[in-house]
């Protein structure tokens, strides 16, 4: 893990200085690091402060997490999913059906068709409540007394928030371990967001990648479901519910045969 932050590292000093290189400070932004250079020559031109605020410490600190924070996450998430696809090939079937008769096997899908995939939608939000990848939120601190359905919580107190808790409650979800995306699905078969799934939590401090991140898992899924089946190595004997728990939940590794789809 250190080798691989180190290589990340000097991945990212290498991208600075040749963004530094190549930056016209003139014309618009070519994406985030050029931005925080502009706003970098303007708050801290002579580069004086070498750690504090708009330094190159701090360039390199926000671009590690960004990385940190938005691939661990969108790939357990991604593999989680394939992994209760091979649990439930009904539903998988069922994707495919969609994908196949809205879009097709050729079309490239793109962001517009996300409105008229409902059932996969409703997986998507389905898979979200079942892996809630953070079980255990990052912690927060109030900054003033807040009172909750009566409850006082003093300021300064140490928030945990826990949203499998909520997406495992079954007076909030029935049959809460089932993976069952008709829950999200209307009388009519169109998808229902569900206000009480909140896979990326809340507030100022949420997620910041979270629309990333949803058009990422729409793009992937759907992509990788239009071309390939995804069943198990045996067919008798599943990979089995096992995780392995840092600040994110992973599924343990699991093999899977993919096919292609004619
Ligand atoms: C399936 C994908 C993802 C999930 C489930 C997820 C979930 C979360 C959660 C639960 C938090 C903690 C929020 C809190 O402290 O209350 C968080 C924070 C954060 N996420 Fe994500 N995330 C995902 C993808 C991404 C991506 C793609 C990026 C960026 C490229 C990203 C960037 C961040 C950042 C920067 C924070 C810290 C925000 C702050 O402290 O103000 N995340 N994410």
């Amino acid at each position: 893990m250190i080798d691989d932050n180190e290589e990340l590292i000097i991945y990212v000093k290498k991208q600075i200085k040749e963004h530094r290189e190549t930056i016209n400070y003139d014309s618009e932004p070519r994406d985030y690091i050029d931005a925080f250079l502009i706003e970098q020559k303007k708050q801290n031109p002579n580069l004086e402060d070498k750690s504090g605020e708009w330094s190159d410490m701090q360039l390199i600190g926000s671009c590690y997490d960004l990385f940190g924070a938005g691939m661990e996450t969108t790939s357990t998430t991604t593999h989680t999913f394939f992994f209760y696809m091979l649990h439930y090939p009904k539903i998988q079937a069922k994707i495919h059906e969609e994908i196949d008769r809205v879009i097709g096997k050729d079309k490239i899908i793109t962001m517009s068709d996300q409105n008229s995939l409902p059932y996969f939608n409703a997986c998507l939000q389905e898979a979200q409540r079942i892996i809630t990848l953070m079980p255990i939120n990052p912690f927060h601190e109030t900054i003033d007394d807040v009172i909750i359905d009566g409850y006082t919580i003093p300021k300064g107190a140490t928030i945990i928030p826990q949203f499998d808790i909520v997406h495992k409650d079954e007076t909030v979800f029935e049959n809460p371990q089932k993976f069952d995306p008709t829950r999200f699905l209307d009388e009519q078969n169109k998808f229902k967001v569900d206000d009480r799934v909140m896979p990326y939590s809340l507030g100022k401090r949420g997620c910041l990648g979270k629309s990333l991140a949803k058009m990422e898992l729409f793009l992937f899924w759907t992509t990788f479901l239009q071309h390939f089946e995804f069943r198990p190595e045996d067919q008798n004997n599943l990979p089995p519910f096992e995780f392995d728990y840092s600040l994110s939940k992973n599924i343990k590794p699991f093999n899977v045969r993919v096919i292609e789809r004619k």
